[in-house]
């Protein structure tokens, strides 16, 4: 999704890195299983969890997530979706990723039946339509299927349904009524204050360390701030499994794949080697905290030469104490104090660290973030108090009923940029 610097789909990169023992870009070999009704699918799914769920027993608490023994996933008809969207109402498009649009639909809260957004029972759901054509908006649409079906955690986004008929591939999600961390980070006219900054760094951290606790690791392979969706409350929760993999089997350290990522975010192995680690994550993970701390996209051709790659212009500053408070963003100051701004340029530095061994956790980091949280304890509030009043009287134009004719042409605009990898 989209920083200003995604590549359109058609011009991804492509490279022909072996894969290790998954066909490229997705995990789940039974796929007619998986596209037919709920209970076929449920067991092309399984078969494919179940050294996790095995060993991590089906259905059993994890990290507060769950492992789900089946899908219970809605399988809508083409019909349902038409008419949930009203016909796909142009006025209601969300936003355009690479690979389809999303809707703002309206189904039963009780039946997820599409319903009548005057009907009383109706809840906002978020319905992406993919790009039918392209193989790749296929691959995604499946792992969504596969992974979103079978994980559930508080920090991920909840999938709801699905629709496959002739060439129509659709997913159902809840809606995020905050929008993306990059809406709010990149696309606002007020600064975004610093204590949901971190809020949601921490909700992201957990989400991701889930992934990563599993018996058999899922390796998210796409984090970025357009991926962290947020709930009314500012709760983070994780969107677009389309890249997922899961991790490597055994005793190795890592999987081969096709490139495939946003640049900006891609880690220096996985783009070198097509090697894809546990690791690549929280190299992400750590871009992602520094454009939180510096309010400076990832990747940036409009900035001067040499600072269109984040982590080479700033990364450098983390590890001086006096740097970092000069490339923190301006619009926060006095919203945290030097401590924490010091402890995040730590935490952010180990992420970015280019050897993945070197890495942390998401565990520990989210360990870190938390007590980075409790650090920040500032007495002038005046500034973040403002900020969220804004936030709050702005949101529901913006995100409630839609987006403002102006953000809507933004989100198609930056759609395409900025992904690697190709379609086959
Ligand atoms: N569940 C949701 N609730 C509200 N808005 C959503 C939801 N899912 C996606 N969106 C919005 O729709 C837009 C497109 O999302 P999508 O996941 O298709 O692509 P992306 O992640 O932005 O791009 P890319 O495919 O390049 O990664 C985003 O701007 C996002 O804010």
């Amino acid at each position: 999704m989209g920083s200003c610097c995604s590549i359109p789909s058609k011009t991804r990169l492509h490279s022909h890195a072996t894969t290790n023992g998954h066909s490229n870009g997705t995990d789940f070999s039974s796929m007619t299983s998986t596209t037919g009704a709920t209970t076929s699918s449920s067991i092309g799914r399984r078969s494919q969890f179940s050294g996790a769920a095995s060993e991590c027993s089906a259905g059993k608490i994890s990290d507060s997530g769950l492992l789900l023994e089946s899908p219970n996933l809605k399988v809508y008809t083409f019909l349902d979706l038409k008419t949930a969207t009203k016909n796909f109402k142009p006025e209601s498009m969300l936003g355009q990723g690479g690979f389809g649009k999303v809707y703002r639909g309206w189904v039963d809260a009780k039946t997820l039946a599409p319903s009548n957004p005057k009907s009383g029972s109706g809840m906002i759901v978020a319905i992406k339509r993919l790009n039918s054509e392209s193989v790749q908006g296929f691959a995604e649409w499946r792992s969504e299927v596969n992974f979103l079906g079978m994980l559930s955690h508080p920090n991920l986004v909840k999938l709801l349904g699905y629709c496959r008929e002739d060439k129509e591939l659709l997913l159902v999600y809840e809606f995020m009524p905050r929008g993306s961390l990059e809406n709010h980070l990149f696309r606002r006219n007020e600064p975004f204050p610093w204590d949901l900054r971190i809020k949601i760094a921490i909700g992201a951290a957990r989400g991701l360390a889930f992934l990563h606790g599993l018996q058999r690791e899922v390796i998210y392979r796409d984090f970025k701030a357009s991926n962290i969706l947020l709930d009314s409350n500012y709760d983070a929760k994780i969107s677009d499994f389309g890249l997922a993999k899961l991790g490597p089997a055994d005793e190795k350290s890592h999987v081969t794949t096709r490139i495939m990522g946003t640049y900006g975010y891609a880690a220096p192995e996985y783009m070198a080697t097509g090697h894809l680690y546990v690791k690549s994550d929280v190299y992400a993970f750590g871009v992602v905290l520094l454009e939180v701390m510096t309010g400076q996209k990832a990747h940036n051709t409009k900035r001067p030469r040499g600072q269109e790659s984040l982590v080479d212009w700033l990364g450098p500053e983390l590890s001086s104490k006096h740097r970092v408070k000069q490339i923190m963003d301006k619009g926060i100051k006095g919203q945290y104090t030097t401590k924490a701004a010091t402890e995040m340029a730590r935490i952010t530095l180990a992420c970015i660290e280019p050897d993945p061994k070197n890495r942390p956790h998401m565990k520990e980091v989210v360990e870190v973030l938390e007590n980075i949280r409790k650090l920040n304890v500032v007495t002038d509030r005046s500034s973040t108090k403002q900020a969220v009043a804004s936030t709050s009287r702005s949101s529901p134009l913006h995100y409630q009923y839609g987006y403002r004719a102006g953000a809507l042409g933004a989100e198609r605009r930056r759609a395409a940029p900025g992904r690697l990898g190709v379609e086959k």
